[in-house]
């Protein structure tokens, strides 16, 4: 990976843990360490920061892959486990400077046919992370999602407007914020890498997306949140398709006829016709049907990307 393909990529996340009032070295807890974000963390910080100690804990589920981190392997420690683990977790967490948390039930529309596992990991889970945080007194940087917007226009992503039980999820865990430590919350949106973590993501060739930005130098606790300039792109899953290839800044109003709210019986439809195609072609269908609506035509991801760097 380039360096300044990851440095995009990981521009996001990163700064908010090299604030100034943070330690040289650090002991980072990451949960969720294997999945598509979070391996591309870890690989990131081991490369850049060397200085700091990580904890991988991941409960290794379909969308984990040990192997992802292979390359790191001997640099981290990995504990297999679960977030939901209170006795794991503070043991882990009293250890640590930081925790990290990216371990999540991520696929928004899994959460349409069964809401139940999302449940137990992203509250549950997120719940007893957040309680050994508070704990220890640790900081914390919570991965949310810029789902929890819901449809809004992007430039302005004023309020909460969680429409499924995915998003209803995010928004409830990061009411839990007052945790009595030093936080920051990343709301991260469709991002792209080069290697997809989980054996579920799409090739880079089906990807679509977008985003997340955030302001140049987050606050050493609060909500950094993505509106603006494209960060990173995302190979599976989720929407804002037309935002491929956008420019910083300019350019990135959603088009009026995505701004609506999304209609639950679209999902319904587009779940009906996951059964159908297969679970990768989901989002891509969902997002070119709406985006080709607009007029917009997606350029082949590879272009999109080294037109990002380009302009970076
Ligand atoms: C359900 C569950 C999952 N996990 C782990 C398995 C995976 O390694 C990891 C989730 O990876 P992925 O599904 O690839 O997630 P990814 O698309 O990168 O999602 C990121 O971005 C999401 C927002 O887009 C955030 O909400 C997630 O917290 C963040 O991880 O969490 C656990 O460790 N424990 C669990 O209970």
């Amino acid at each position: 990976m380039s360096d300044a393909l990851t440095k995009t990529i990981l521009r996001g996340i990163m700064p908010c843990l090299l604030a100034a009032e943070i330690q040289q070295t650090m002991r980072m807890l990451v949960t969720g360490g294997a999945g598509f974000i979070g391996a591309n963390f870890v690989h990131y910080t081991v490369r850049e920061h060397p200085e700091h100690q990580i904890t991988v804990l991941d409960a290794l589920t379909y969308a984990g892959n040990e192997a992802s981190l292979a390359p790191v392997r001997d640099r981290i420690e990995f504990v297999h486990g679960s977030v939901a683990d209170a006795e794991l977790v503070d043991r882990l967490v009293s250890g640590c400077d930081v925790g990290v948390h990216f371990a999540a039930e991520s696929h928004n529309d899994n959460s349409l046919r069964d809401p139940s596992p999302f449940l137990q990991t992203n509250i549950v889970g997120s719940f007893t992370l957040l309680e050994a945080v508070r704990a220890h007194g640790v900081r914390y940087h919570h991965i949310s999602t810029d789902e929890v917007y819901g449809d809004l226009e992007l430039d302005d992503p004023a309020k909460f407007t969680p429409e499924t039980p995915y998003t209803a999820r995010a928004t409830a865990i990061e009411r839990h914020w007052l945790v009595r430590t030093t936080w920051v919350v990343a709301r991260v949106a469709t991002s792209c890498a080069p290697w997809p973590a989980s054996p579920t993501a799409a090739s880079p060739r089906r990807s679509s997306t977008t985003s997340w930005a955030g302001r140049p130098s987050p606050p050493a606790s609060g909500t950094w949140s993505g509106r603006g300039a494209v960060r990173h792109l995302q190979p599976h899953r989720r929407r804002r398709a037309h935002l491929l290839g956008g420019r910083r800044g300019a350019g990135l109003r959603r088009p009026r006829a995505l701004g609506r709210r999304r209609d639950p019986s679209e999902h319904r439809r587009a779940l009906r016709r996951e059964d159908r195609d297969g679970p990768r072609l989901l989002n891509s269908v969902l997002d070119l049907i709406r985006i080709r609506a607009t007029g917009f035509r997606p350029r082949d991801w590879r272009d999109a990307l080294s037109g990002y760097l380009a302009d970076s």
